[in-house]
């Protein structure tokens, strides 16, 4: 109780958990990471993403002391991870694709047999475990005949057992079905809220993460081309607004709405709004000419964002 007060009294004032400097790394002539500076504050979800081979994994193990850097410093908790690897190990949970659970093993006997093995053992954080990523009730039963989702929810659970500050998160929503996706993104959220865990996400799979992360960083060959939270992606990124309403407009009824349009379909249209506050000036022409079903904005979720990361990138 008293490290989950620490922990929220800390994320209160804005700590500083990870924090890389100019970092870069090579394998042989390689270089693999290359000027990467960033901090990530206590208690915060960060997304990680970027396409495969990018450097995600790369990064990830140097935060974990299991590699070095070729230059710039970082720390993780205050202390360098080259030299206090395992002090840093032993505050983390580290989850990727393959969680190395045991599937003739149950999930009580996996988390009891891990937690004997990281000299944590607790009969009460099992339960409370099992208990939090509803697996109670099927906490005999092997693991060879869990679903992907349960396997991938007990695999949080065994990186939990030793409750660590923060948790690096390889795809965890990764072959999920949309259920099974909503539950785990609600999972971790509840996890990030009442243990106070700091979790690093990496995925390419960006629209499953944008209700969960504080904050995005993009990474694309070993360089860190943007960070920052969605609404400041957007204000750097999203330009125009792409509203598609649907109506009982005609097409000429919604170009005397002075707003650039594109009809998709029977009295559905694409207009192009200059800016987010003309939106109410928008609707107030569309319902003064007839009937709205719905109107949503199209061009401001991460997806979209991320991609206009790129191309001005690769322009420049
Ligand atoms: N030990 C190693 N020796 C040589 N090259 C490596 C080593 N580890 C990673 N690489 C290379 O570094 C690059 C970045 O790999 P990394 O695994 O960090 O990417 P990633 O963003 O995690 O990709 P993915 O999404 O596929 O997991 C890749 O080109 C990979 O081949």
């Amino acid at each position: 109780m008293e490290r989950l007060q620490e922990r929220s009294q800390r994320k209160k004032e804005g700590i500083a958990l990870i924090q890389l400097n100019q970092i870069q790394k090579k394998f042989g002539e390689r270089v693999i990471l290359e000027d990467v500076s960033y901090y990530v504050q206590q208690g915060d979800i960060v997304g990680l993403l970027g396409p495969n081979g990018a450097g995600k994994t790369t990064l990830i193990r140097l935060m974990n002391g299991v590699i070095s850097p070729d230059g710039g410093t970082l720390s993780v908790f205050g202390l360098n991870p080259a030299q206090q690897g395992n002090e840093i190990r032993s505050r983390c949970g580290v989850v990727t694709e393959s969680a190395g659970l045991y599937q003739d093993m149950s999930a009580r006997e996996n988390l009891d047999f891990f937690s004997r093995l990281y000299s944590c053992r607790s009969a009460a954080r099992i339960e409370s475990l099992l208990e939090r990523f509803q697996l109670a009730k099927h906490g005999e039963k092997k693991v060879g005949a869990y679903s992907t989702g349960m396997k991938k929810r007990l695999a949080i659970a065994k990186a939990m057992l030793h409750e660590p500050e923060l948790l690096f998160l390889d795809e965890p929503t990764n072959g999920l079905d949309p259920d099974g996706i909503r539950d785990m993104i609600g999972f971790l959220r509840q996890l990030n809220q009442e243990e106070g865990t700091t979790i690093m996400i990496c995925s390419h799979v960006l629209y499953q993460l944008e209700d969960i992360c504080d904050t995005y960083l993009f990474l694309d060959q070993g360089r860190l081309i943007e960070s920052g939270t969605l609404p400041e992606l957007e204000a750097r990124y999203a330009g125009a607004v792409k509203l598609v309403v649907e109506s009982t407009l005609t097409l000429k009824d919604a170009l005397s709405t002075g707003f650039a349009c594109e009809e998709l379909g029977q009295g559905k249209f694409m207009f192009t709004v200059p800016a987010r506050d003309e939106v109410p000036d928008l609707l107030r022409k569309v319902l003064s000419c007839g009937e709205l079903y719905s109107a949503e904005i199209v061009n401001r979720d991460l997806e979209s964002l991320y991609f206009e990361v790129r191309r001005r990138q690769h322009e420049h």
